[in-house]
């Protein structure tokens, strides 16, 4: 049988965890794939790194563009990372070649995933990237080809390890996020740089790519995206007593004027639904659909072994001749801008910082009156002398009254410091 020939470049995490992969369970995937899978050609940064694996049999190319170029490779695995550069440089050459591509890169496919699938139907090259959203868990396939027949009304879920580490801890601990990111560094989770992570783009490029497969490529500078840094433990104590957890989220929803209503954000969501026991650095994907319901699966969104996982069974796939289009359907569609929030309605938390004496609750419902926003519970912790926390939870209201609202609110004297507010998602099942 001739073997499916690979040239693979980024011998970091992902890169080392195929190749380790692909020997280890050399005869299972043969047998699945109907044939050898084999790395011939490599590329990374340095030639003389000890990776840990032999690489002795493979030919060594001094970039990742000349990896894409080699005529003895039958399909390209892109492991480097970033969505410009070399990445994006190999990718398009091996398209524009007719050769098939895998990647993990999820900042390539989100923001140039329109473009790239224009190269890929031109030149009749699958371009595959299971591996770009939430690591082991096979969610692109539940999208694409588990839930093909539905129409879903929403797909999302927890998709940053990191992010829900630090939740997690910040929650189980009483620690407050800037301790418990030190540690998630120390620990090699959240990237040196932790912007990505925490400021919800890594979210926010997983959720790009399941909305472009559950609905229409989606525009990504029209997402609206906010990350963790401003969740404080007093945030965690007041959800865990209202019977909620806070958990970043990223949703996306086929909206009434359909459009696609889709955000990145940190919410409440009921602490008995499926998606609120998904802790740690574990993710999990959840979608709705009027014949399929309600879905959640959950695992591992990142590590060697579960996103080496994923890449291997996309060259399975393409081993096998599967033939799957990019977005799930034969044409390409063009990507539209995500709706306006500002009519959603939905319920909110409020955490406010103010001054604890008498009056101060009767100012706070009267800016909440004059923007007609109901107060459905309120609770008080106390904070440093003479200050209390107070935690408002309304009743269903628009995103753009609930912002005019905080913006009165920020300007009263008695609120000390910066309101948080978080969406309340009672929808997730
Ligand atoms: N790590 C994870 O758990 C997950 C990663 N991903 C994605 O997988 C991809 C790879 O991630 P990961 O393995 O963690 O990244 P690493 O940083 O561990 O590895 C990156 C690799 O790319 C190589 N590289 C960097 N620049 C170049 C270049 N100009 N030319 C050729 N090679 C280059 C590096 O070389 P050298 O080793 O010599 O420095 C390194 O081997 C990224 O897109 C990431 O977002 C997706 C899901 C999970
Ligand atoms: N940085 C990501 C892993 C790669 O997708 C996370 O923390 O989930």
């Amino acid at each position: 049988m001739k073997p499916l020939r690979i040239g693979l470049a980024g011998l970091g995490t992902v890169g080392v965890g195929v190749i380790r992969l692909l020997r280890e369970n050399a005869e299972t995937i043969t047998a699945r794939a109907g044939r050898p899978i084999e790395v011939v050609a490599v590329t990374a940064r340095s030639k003389s790194k000890d990776r840990g694996v032999d690489l002795s049999a493979t030919r060594w190319h001094d970039d990742a563009v000349s990896v894409a170029q080699d005529p003895e490779i039958d399909v390209v695995v892109e492991l480097i990372g970033g969505s410009e550069g070399p990445a994006r440089d190999m990718v398009e050459t091996a398209l524009t070649r007719g050769l098939p591509v895998v990647t993990a890169n999820k900042a390539l496919v989100a923001l140039h995933g329109s473009a790239l699938t224009r190269l890929s139907a031109e030149n009749n090259a699958p371009l595959l990237f299971e591996a770009a959203v939430a690591g082991g868990i096979p969610a692109i396939k539940l999208v694409r080809e588990g839930l093909a027949a539905d129409r879903l009304h929403s797909v999302g879920g927890i998709l940053n390890g990191t992010c829900n580490y630090i939740l997690t801890e910040m929650r189980t601990t009483g620690r407050d996020f800037g301790d418990v990111l030190t540690e998630a560094q120390a620990k090699g989770y959240a990237e040196a740089e932790p912007s990505t992570d925490v400021d919800g783009w890594d979210t926010a490029h997983k959720l790009a790519i399941l909305a472009g497969i559950a609905f229409q490529p989606i525009a990504f500078d029209t997402l609206p995206v906010h990350g963790i840094r401003d969740v404080t433990a007093a945030d965690l104590t007041f959800a865990n007593e209202l019977g909620y957890r806070i958990k970043l989220l990223g949703m996306a929803r086929a909206s009434k004027d359909s459009g696609i209503e889709a955000w990145v954000r940190p919410c409440l969501v009921p602490a008995k639904a499926a998606i609120a026991a998904v802790e740690g650095v574990f993710n999990a994907v959840t979608t709705q659909g009027p014949f399929s319901g309600p879905i959640t699966i959950s695992g591992r969104g990142a590590g060697e072994g579960p996103t080496a996982s994923a890449v291997v069974a996309d060259l399975i796939d393409l081993a096998r001749g599967a033939d799957l289009p990019v977005w799930g359907v034969r044409n390409t569609p063009a990507p539209v801008a995500c709706t306006s929030l500002g009519e959603l309605k939905s319920a909110f938390y409020i955490r406010l910082d103010v001054e604890d004496r008498s009056g101060v609750m009767a100012d706070l419902t009267s800016v909440l009156r004059d923007h007609d926003v109901s107060v459905h519970f309120v609770s008080q912790h106390d904070a440093a002398a003479g200050r209390a926390y107070l935690a408002l939870v309304t009743h269903q209201a628009p995103e753009k009254a609930i912002s005019a609202a905080i913006t009165a609110l920020s300007a009263l004297p008695v609120v000390k410091g910066a309101p948080l507010v978080l969406k309340i998602e009672d929808s997730l099942q």
